[in-house]
């Protein structure tokens, strides 16, 4: 479970996030949703502690990112497509994360089936697609069979059958019990699988709410999302 309270991040004398409050309980897929450079990234990243908080709390199954005694088995992450050494091969890859966070390579071969990159196992990041860089991130991700998951664009270059892979998976992991946060720009995703939304906007919660909750009385979600979020600074934008 994550339990984000009162969270300001400041970057250069300004306030990426700005009193972010929010939960994901067990069992819950959450997609964060917002404009470009509206603070997701840097939320997940401070969930995850490579980022550090200004203010506020965030608790991980009840506790502090450094309080964690093995962070990989209780926060899974996969915050961008070039995590990788690009002259490692994806073995290599998940083995060293294993090693360094005290997770049997046993399980490497697991995650490899799970996201279907057994056949390239043995060959370099660098010559990997998109696509395949983002299967090798979600394997990160779930090396350490943690219960609280976060994800940044994880759909960003899968095909079509990659897209409904991953929707499967991530639905499972959650009526598992599992939480996801998810990071996302693609609604069709959130309205297939989200249980809840939560909508940023220039560093603020602008909405949190079930899906239907949020769509209410709107036409659609791409509707409700554009009636929650502020309007772009960029003119001719069609509201
Ligand atoms: N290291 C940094 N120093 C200063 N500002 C930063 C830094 N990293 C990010 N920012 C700023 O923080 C803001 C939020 O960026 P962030 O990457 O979290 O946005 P995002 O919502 O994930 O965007 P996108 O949808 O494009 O991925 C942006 O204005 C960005 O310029």
């Amino acid at each position: 479970m994550l339990d984000i309270d009162g969270l300001s991040v400041h970057m250069g004398g300004q306030a990426v996030l700005d009193g972010v409050s929010t939960r994901v309980e067990n069992g819950q897929l959450v997609y964060l949703l917002g404009r470009n450079g509206t603070g997701k990234t840097t939320l997940l990243k401070t969930i995850c502690g490579i980022m550090p908080a200004t203010s506020g709390r965030i608790l991980i199954d009840g506790r502090r990112f450094p309080e964690l005694p093995a962070p990989p088995q209780v926060i899974g992450m996969h915050l961008g497509t070039d995590a990788a050494h690009p002259g490692h091969t994806a073995r290599r890859h998940l083995s060293w994360l294993a090693r360094a966070g005290g997770i049997p390579v046993s399980r490497v071969d697991e995650v490899l089936e799970l996201v279907d990159l057994t056949d390239v196992a043995r060959r370099r990041v660098v010559d990997f697609s998109l696509g395949m860089r983002q299967r090798l991130g979600i394997a990160a991700a779930l090396l350490g069979d943690a219960r609280t998951l976060v994800l940044d664009e994880p759909v960003n270059g899968l095909d079509i059958d990659g897209i409904r892979w991953l929707r499967t998976l991530l639905r499972s992991l959650a009526d598992e019990g599992r939480s996801l946060l998810i990071a996302s720009h693609h609604l069709d995703e959130v309205a297939r699988t989200a249980d809840r939304v939560v909508v940023l906007d220039s560093g603020r919660v602008a909405a949190d709410a079930r899906v239907d909750e949020f769509v209410g009385a709107h036409a659609d979600l791409e509707e409700a999302y554009l009636s929650a979020v502020s309007r772009p600074r960029s003119a001719g934008v069609p509201r």
